[in-house]
């Protein structure tokens, strides 16, 4: 699914309402009309007070329209215009005479703080405030406003998105903390970036039937990877294969006390359907892998407890390195001779990436297309500090393009980078928050690199299936339960689950 800015939704609103015959007022009916449904869906008629906090512009009239159809079907509702300006919009005006014809109890008008309602806890809050037309940050009254709604605890609905978040750049001010946002035509990327996800709470997509022919020629680049998307990505297996046909990688790295995290990374990538799969460790790795996980070949470095050569001969498709290796020095020249004769696109983890931070001449001899999966504090110490979410995508950006690789930035979300595209990666949960975890990722997407994925396509379903394999164990046993050998034991289960029903962890989907 496409994520669009405010800017670029207001175009498709514009164009659909040029194109498709329908009026800004009757989009505006859909849109509220949606978001009713929603709410009734969830409250049958639950008496539970309503407090809806209406702008003058659209997302105000979205809120008068919600609020219509609630006060028709019998619910406790109290609307309050928020009048922040004296200016009111077109269909903001029709939607509130619609009011005036359903009910005696006007709309309360908000102007000042001695005007603020009480608003308890009990309470369910619709912020229809501002919506993608905010211009400039939320000031004096009205952020004290925000502030309000926010200290009552009210379970908070925001319409199109929680009021005072700018949709293309970090908050300036009050910014509303919504529980829910139900959103129109496409997700926001604030919705997704680590700063401001918390303000959108659990997120759903309204479609409220804007021009899909437009939206699909916008010129956007970011999109966001879900059950819709990541099937697409999957090679089926056809009857006439052998292991060959499936790749023979190497994953190399580990030290004394941190063989596990290539064992992980191993044991994930047998999981993900490698047809041979081979590590090269220190020679305290041996005994360990080769009783654990039989079906992988090892390789042993003439040092007992660390990296200090590489098997330039192995003839691997993909290798992924780094994962516990740690960063001495000798390690680093066994990491520069792997460099210097490897062609074919690789991925680097953890300490392989700390390798690079330490060393950054090495950064020019990654082979073009090589998989970096950086957690944030990797990523800080490759490109450096930044002020905010949109900064740090900038960096990371420049840093994709200047040296051709693709970046799996970790995270609650994660993303997945390639240039100018985005992907935002949307299965997973916090459970997955693991020692182990980011080792089975790297195994994932170098089994699959090895696979003939191309590597932005084996990151993409990478990240996904890891994701889905952490919902597959946290539905079993809890998020406090997941650990990242559960999680690498259960890839091939994800898989399956490609195509199948939703998995339910309570988690973001
Ligand atoms: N495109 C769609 O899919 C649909 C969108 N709809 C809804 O319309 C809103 C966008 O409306 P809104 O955010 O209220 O913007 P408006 O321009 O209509 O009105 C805002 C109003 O407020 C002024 N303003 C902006 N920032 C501030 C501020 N910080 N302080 C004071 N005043 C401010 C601005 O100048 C305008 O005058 C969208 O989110 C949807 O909810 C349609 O209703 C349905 C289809
Ligand atoms: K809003």
């Amino acid at each position: 699914m496409k994520i669009l800015s405010g800017k670029q939704i207001s175009e498709a609103d514009k164009y659909t309402i040029e194109h498709d015959g329908i009026t800004s007022e009757e989009l505006m009916e859909r849109a509220g009309t949606l978001v009713f449904k929603q709410i009734h869906q969830r409250l049958q008629g639950a008496p539970i007070p309503i407090k809806i906090f209406c702008g003058i512009g659209n997302n105000g009239g979205d809120g008068l329209v919600i609020g219509r159809h609630l006060i028709q079907h019998g619910y406790d509702v109290k609307l309050y215009t928020v009048a922040y300006s004296d200016k009111r919009s077109e269909d903001f005006l029709k939607n509130y005479e619609k009011i005036k014809d359903i009910t005696n109890d006007w709309p309360g008008l908000i102007k000042e703080v001695d005007d603020f309602p009480e608003i308890s806890v009990g309470d369910f809050v619709i912020d229809a405030i501002f919506g993608v037309g905010l211009n400039r940050p939320i000031e004096s009254w009205v952020a004290k406003l925000v502030t309000h709604i926010n200290d009552s605890g009210a379970f908070t609905l925001a319409v199109d998105i929680p009021s005072g978040l700018f949709d293309d750049q970090p908050p300036q001010g009050s910014v509303i903390q919504a529980n829910y946002t139900l959103t129109f035509g496409a997700p926001k990327l604030v919705f997704y970036l680590p700063d401001t996800m918390d303000y959108a709470g659990e997120v759903q997509v309204l479609d409220i039937g804007l021009n899909k022919r437009f939206i699909a020629g916008i010129d956007s680049r970011t999109y966001l990877i879900g059950k819709q998307e990541a099937p697409a990505l999957y090679q089926p297996r056809n009857k006439n294969s052998h292991k060959g046909d499936y790749g023979n990688i190497l994953i190399a790295g580990g030290s004394y006390g941190k063989i596990g995290s290539v064992l992980l990374s191993a044991t994930a990538a047998m999981h993900t359907g490698s047809g041979l799969c081979t590590l090269y460790v220190p020679k305290c790795g041996y005994e360990i892998i080769q009783s654990s996980l039989p079906e992988a070949m090892v390789l042993t470095d003439e040092n007992e407890q660390k990296l200090s050569d590489f098997p330039i001969d192995f003839e691997a498709d993909t290798i992924g390195f780094g994962m516990g290796a740690g960063t001495e020095n000798e390690s680093i020249t066994a990491f520069e001779k792997l460099l210097q004769n490897q062609k074919k696109p690789i991925l680097v983890d953890a300490d392989g990436l700390n390798m690079l931070s330490k060393k950054p001449e090495l950064l020019k001899l990654l082979p073009e297309n090589s998989v970096l999966t950086p957690h944030p504090g990797e990523l800080k110490r490759l490109i450096g500090e930044w002020e905010n979410d949109f900064e740090k995508l900038e960096k990371a950006r420049n840093f994709s393009k200047k040296f051709n690789v693709i970046l799996v930035i970790k995270g609650a979300y994660t993303f997945i980078l390639q240039n100018e595209e985005l992907f935002i990666n949307t299965s997973g949960n916090p459970g997955m928050a693991t020692a182990g975890s980011g080792d089975v990722l790297s195994g994932v997407i170098t089994s699959l690199m090895g696979q003939n994925y191309q590597p932005v396509a084996a990151s993409i379903l990478g990240v996904f299936i890891h994701g889905l394999s952490g919902d597959l164990v946290a539905s079993a046993q809890g998020y406090e339960g997941v650990t990242s050998g559960e999680m690498a034991r259960n890839m091939g289960k994800a898989f399956q689950y490609l195509f199948q029903k939703e998995i339910k962890t309570g988690g973001k989907e």
